[in-house]
């Protein structure tokens, strides 16, 4: 099996800009991108490429193979799956609370394709045992858009339901559990801007 993990650097986390400027944006992502590729690494997966439009931020990069498709997210997983002969692991490159257990439990399905649903709708990982005879279609609800996918095109499936691997990391919210439940870099990084706050019940963030 092999892992991929899409990956744009350039301009990336938009719906973190109320908190964190472009630059910010940009060293963050790479410090969650070089975790999941270490959780990968840990779980005993060697073969981890890097799907990207543009070779930026990953110049040095030597724990993965990076691969360049300057298309969409979508067409760009499309062709890659089709080119792929054994299983795949899509991970996304926002999530640096998934653990090296996460992915063996999400490898170790018994079905042709296991789903980790991600906050919103969304699809945070996507296991799939035959990768020419499926396709992705991420944005918008693609959780359920997944699971379709998978129905219409014969395979069954597993939702693998964790809170921390569900966990992405897209929104100042979101921070907040990044804040409670990381560790590592990602967490190191925004633990130097910002601190836990509680106000009314909540934990929120508040600058340092
Ligand atoms: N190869 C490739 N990966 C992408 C592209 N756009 C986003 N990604 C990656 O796809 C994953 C999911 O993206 P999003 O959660 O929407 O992240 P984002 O685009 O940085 O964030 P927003 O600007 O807030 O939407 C992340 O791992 C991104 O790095 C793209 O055009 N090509
Ligand atoms: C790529 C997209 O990510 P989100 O916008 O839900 O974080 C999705 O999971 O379909």
């Amino acid at each position: 099996m092999r892992a991929v993990i899409p990956y744009k650097k350039a301009g990336a986390k938009s719906r973190l800009s109320p908190v964190l400027s472009l630059e910010e944006r940009e060293e963050f992502v790479e410090l969650m991108l070089n975790q999941v590729i270490d959780s990968l690494r840990n779980a005993e997966i060697e073969k981890i490429d890097v799907l990207s439009p543009s070779v930026y931020g990953l110049e040095d990069m030597t724990k993965a193979r990076v691969l360049l498709d300057e298309d969409d997210l979508n067409e760009a997983l499309n062709r890659y799956l089709a080119g792929s002969k054994e299983p795949v692991l899509i991970v996304m490159a926002d999530l640096p609370l998934l653990s090296p257990a996460h992915i063996k439990g999400i490898c170790s399905t018994e079905k042709d394709v296991c789903i980790v649903p991600g906050k919103g709708g969304g699809t945070n990982a996507l296991f799939i045992k035959n990768p020419s005879r499926y396709r992705v279609k991420y944005y918008g609800s693609s959780f359920l858009t997944h699971c379709s996918i998978a129905t219409d095109t014969g395979q069954d499936f597993e939702i693998y339901d964790s809170f921390l691997a569900g966990t992405d990391i897209d929104e100042p919210e979101d921070l907040v559990e990044l804040l409670i439940h990381g560790n590592g870099s990602a967490k190191e990084y925004i633990n130097r801007k910002f601190r836990l706050e509680v106000s009314r019940g909540r934990v929120g963030l508040v600058p340092l």
